[in-house]
């Protein structure tokens, strides 16, 4: 079994679910919130120690009321910053204050000064899902403040200041090591800033099953997606089925984007990879990677068809590279887009229009500003709300679309969706993204569909970002030309069989 694809909903679609729950949910949903929160402080306090929670004027700040309750007698000393007036927090919240203050509790009307001790545990129940606008005032001081604290920090449902949706960080932002988010996922914890606001996630379902309330809008990516396709090879295949890939890039100066596709390709287990180089002066042969196979641009778009064709690694923008794409657009075969083909699609509404009726898969991969140009916006705009740039691209180009970067949305023409979660920043560095193109082109000549292609892709080029990030132990340099050999690690512990994962040695050929 491989790991599930996890349920996200943006705050529009929580607010749906309360409505769907709240009624027959008992006990309420609030004090099941601050029970796992509770539970959740717990496995981090060791001994009796000083706990601060700072509670909000809604029901975020009712969730830390019933958190600090439970905290309180389990023998912890619980201190409350509350600044809001008590008679204007909503019903749940309200009755989470007086039982607070029923059993004995205080609420201060600042932050307490840090105990000689240091504080074990600082909590932010300040907002959740209901934040609409920048802290300012007492509450960015606060913010400013709690960040300050070299003990564990707790967010309760998402870190105060972050949009719950788009990631961004709308001012000043709780700077997490722990969140805990109710019910299900929401986009906002896994793209843009959020990963950094909210350090390690996890989720508190609160006894529902939302996914039978109301479908997700949108998953995680993970391989139970495309297990289907996560199958050993047939003993009896040859290089042909596992297809041909064709790469058209590298004008001059910029040959080692095409080599570093091709490459990617080639190690992902691609039958033949074919490179088409624009620059007329380079190289004929890959002394590192002989297997590659190189022709003019040309000649590879007017031979026979490859099974998947990637156009774009270092393409430039060249007449010769735009008159590449337009051939390419026409061709009967599943084509991925990158980089320059990218720009020189955003340049040509007529471009646009002839792919977008393309009757064979078509899959793009921009970054922010290449989102930005195809959107003809600024790379803010793309930013400050990523999986709706992306989600935009794929219905107007009918695309499937990889919008890279922290927390990668994939979306398709339909307008379904989905955050990668696999990466990390030592990733951030030239010549990534052409790997990306390479991984994705050697699954879709392997007979990928789209979808699992690009999906499968996306989450293999993070899942091997990590591995060489953790087994080399590095968080910064990480090469692009690495990349290959660890994807090929992390893409054949998903293809064996459970049992033969870690088998090293050969007994011969098994009989049944
Ligand atoms: N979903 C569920 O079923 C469950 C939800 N639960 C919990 O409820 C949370 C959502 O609660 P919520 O809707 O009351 O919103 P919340 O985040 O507490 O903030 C709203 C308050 O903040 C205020 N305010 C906003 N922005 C502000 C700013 N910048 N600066 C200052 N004030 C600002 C706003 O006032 P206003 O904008 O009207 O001035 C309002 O008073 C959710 O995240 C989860 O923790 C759990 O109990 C489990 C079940
Ligand atoms: N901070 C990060 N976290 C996760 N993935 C990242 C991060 N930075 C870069 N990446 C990944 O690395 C790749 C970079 O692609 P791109 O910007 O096109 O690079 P290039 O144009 O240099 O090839 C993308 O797949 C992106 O998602
Ligand atoms: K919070």
């Amino acid at each position: 079994m491989h790991a599930a694809p996890l349920p996200i909903y943006p705050v529009s679609a929580i607010r749906d679910l309360e409505a769907l729950a709240i009624p027959g949910a008992m006990p309420p949903l609030m004090e099941r919130a601050g029970e796992a929160a509770a539970t959740l402080a717990l496995s981090l306090l060791k001994t009796p120690a000083a706990v601060l929670i700072a509670c909000g004027p809604g029901n975020n700040g009712g969730d830390g009321f019933v958190m600090a309750r439970l905290l309180r007698d389990a023998g912890h000393a619980v201190h409350i910053a509350f600044a809001a007036d008590p008679e204007r927090l909503p019903a749940d919240a309200a009755s989470a204050h007086a039982a607070w203050l029923a059993a004995g509790g205080e609420t201060l009307p600042e932050l307490p000064p840090t105990p000689p001790g240091g504080w074990a545990l600082v909590v932010d129940a300040l907002f959740g899902i209901g934040l609409q606008r920048p802290l300012e005032g007492r509450y960015a001081e606060w913010i400013d403040s709690l960040n300050t604290q070299p003990c564990p920090r707790l967010a309760l449902d998402i870190p105060s200041g972050l949009d719950a949706d788009t990631g961004r960080c709308l001012g000043p932002c709780f700077a997490a090591t722990h969140t805990l988010s109710f019910i299900a996922l929401k986009p906002g914890l896994l793209t843009l800033d959020g990963p950094d606001q909210c350090g390690l996630v996890q989720v508190a379902a609160l006894g529902l099953d939302p996914q039978a309330l109301l479908p997700a809008p949108g998953h995680s990516i993970a391989p139970g997606l495309f297990e289907t396709r996560l199958r050993p090879r047939r003993r009896n295949s040859h290089k042909g089925s596992h297809g041909d890939v064709a790469v058209i890039g590298g004008a001059p100066g910029m040959v080692g984007a095409a080599l570093l596709a091709g490459r990617a390709a080639a190690s992902l287990g691609a039958g033949r990879v074919l490179v088409g180089l624009l620059d007329p002066s380079a190289l004929s042969v890959d002394p590192l990677r002989p297997e590659l196979m190189f022709r003019t641009a040309t000649a590879l778009l007017e031979g026979p068809l490859p099974n998947a064709l990637v156009v774009g690694p270092g393409l430039g923008q060249s007449d010769n590279a735009g008159r590449c794409v337009d051939q390419a657009i026409g061709l009967p075969v599943p084509l991925l887009l990158d980089a320059d083909a990218l720009n020189l699609l955003a340049l040509s509404a007529a471009r646009q229009e002839t792919l977008a009726r393309r009757q064979h898969p078509t899959l793009l991969t921009p970054h922010p500003a290449e989102a930005a140009r195809l959107l003809a916006c600024g790379t803010t705009e793309v930013q400050a709300d990523r999986l709706a740039a992306a989600r935009r691209i794929a219905r107007r180009l009918q695309a499937w679309v990889v919008l890279k970067g922290c927390g990668s949305i994939v979306a398709a023409p339909d307008g379904a969706w989905w955050i990668n979660s696999s990466g990390n920043p030592a990733m951030a560095t030239a010549g990534m993204g052409d790997v990306l193109s390479g991984l994705v082109g050697t699954l879709l000549a392997g007979g990928w569909n789209a979808g699992e292609a690009l999906l499968a892709g996306v989450h293999l080029h993070g899942c091997a970002g990590d591995h060489l990030s953790a087994t080399l132990n590095i968080d910064s340099g990480l090469l692009a030309d690495e990349m290959s050999t660890a994807a090929r690690h992390c893409f054949n512990a998903w293809i064996r069989p459970p049992t033969m994962r870690d088998t090293a040695t050969w007994d011969g050929p098994a009989h049944p």
